[in-house]
């Protein structure tokens, strides 16, 4: 069985989703503590329990909310890490340096390291060795975690491999007791890996979704490119040593659904904003928060690269925010890809040219 819930927590980022899960875990009958990098968000807060990340829902009063690292971690029997991917380095580091030895801590980072393409997973075990780690990731809007709306996310840790009883003393399951409450259900997993690739790649393939939209497209290409999105995420995910099957769960096809069909997804409304003629810079200018796929189109695709993993749809939108390849060429090098096989079996032995593709080889090749 597993133990009690970890008492104390400590939230380490207020932006949107840092906030909504101190909420959550205060639900949950936590006591709760929130760092906050921005000296206005301290005041806002401070002043009238409001966060300009989440400024519709009120902060309770009985979580602390402070730019101190130390005081905010001090006592903590667990550390919510839930600053941007590209940042996730340097608070470890800074965490690790004031935060007493033993203690987990839950990654909730969606991303990959541009240039090193590591995971969060790998980052935390460099900057904070020997810490056991778990990744909370899945669908989850912060405005609706916040709202109380019922929401289901996957937490994963390694230790969680090897039948029930591991599972239900693993680090993942203490998390899911710590956390849980009537309208926030986590699941356990032993597939950090697999969790980790899903939150990462969805938010490349919500920027792709979110183009089509943009330029007037229907129902039809979302669900295509969800589902061949899918497929890219299984590849990578089984790549790096994570199971197929968890791209299956709310990680995966849960958080890819979600993003991929809502203008509440940064990344989906910045890829709309894209399909409809601004440049990647105007759709990006003025923004304090974060679209993750923005930055990590490239970090994907360059561990894809590395890896020898097909993931045309990631490579078109990296492409289209990196490479400046225009939309339209982007979309008709992916439509005109040679023929291949659905199913796992056959990919990637059957290989077609495509019938309308062959006096556009140039652009063919570019995806
Ligand atoms: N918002 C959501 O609905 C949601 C849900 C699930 C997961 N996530 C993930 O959570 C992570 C954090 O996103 P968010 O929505 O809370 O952020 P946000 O867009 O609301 O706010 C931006 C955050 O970035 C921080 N930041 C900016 N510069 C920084 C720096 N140099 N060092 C450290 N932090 C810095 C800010 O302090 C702020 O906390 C992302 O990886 C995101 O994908 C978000
Ligand atoms: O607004 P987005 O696109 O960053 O998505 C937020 C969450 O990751 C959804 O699960």
């Amino acid at each position: 069985m597993a133990e009690a819930p970890l008492d104390k927590v400590a939230v380490i980022g207020a932006g949107a989703w840092g906030t909504a899960l101190a909420m959550t875990a205060h639900r949950a009958g936590r006591r709760v503590s929130l760092w906050a990098r921005e000296a206005d968000v301290v005041e806002a807060v401070a002043r009238d329990r409001r966060n300009p990340f989440l400024p519709d829902y009120p902060i309770p009063a009985e979580i602390a909310v402070s730019g101190d690292l130390s005081a905010v971690v001090a006592q903590a029997g667990l550390v919510i890490l839930v600053v941007p991917s590209q940042f996730l380095r340097g608070m470890a580091r800074a965490v690790e340096a004031v935060l007493a030895a033993g203690v987990p801590v839950v990654i909730c980072a969606k991303g990959i390291e541009t240039d090193s393409g590591k995971l969060m997973s790998d980052i935390v075990a460099e900057e904070m060795p020997g810490r056991p780690q778990a990744v909370l990731s899945g669908p989850s809007f912060a405005s609706e975690v916040a709202e109380g709306q019922p929401t289901a996310v996957t937490v994963a840790s390694e230790d969680a491999a090897g039948g029930a009883e591991a599972a239900s003393s693993s680090l993942a399951a203490k998390i899911c007791l710590a956390l849980g409450n009537e309208s926030f259900r986590p699941y356990i997993s032993d597939d950090p890996v697999g969790v980790e690739v899903g939150g990462a790649v969805k938010n490349v393939l919500a920027i792709a979704c979110g183009i089509a939209d943009g330029l007037g497209m229907g129902s039809n290409p979302r669900a295509a490119l969800i589902t061949r999105g899918l497929a890219e995420l299984k590849r990578l995910a089984e790549a790096l040593g994570g199971r197929r099957e968890t791209v299956t769960g709310l990680a995966g096809i849960g958080d890819l659904t979600l993003t991929c069909s809502s203008t509440q997804s940064r990344n989906f409304s910045f890829g709309r904003a894209l399909g409809q003629g601004m440049t990647p810079e105007e759709a990006l200018a003025g923004k304090k928060s974060v679209a993750e796929g923005a930055v990590n189109a490239r970090s994907v695709t360059q561990l894809a690269r590395r890896l020898g993993v097909e993931m045309p749809i990631c490579e078109a939108v990296n492409a289209i925010l990196h490479d400046g390849l225009s939309i339209r060429d982007a979309v008709q090098a992916l439509l005109t890809r040679p023929i291949k096989a659905e199913s796992r079996e056959l990919e990637p032995h059957v290989i077609l040219p495509h019938p309308s593709a062959a006096n556009d080889l140039q652009a063919n090749d570019m995806v």
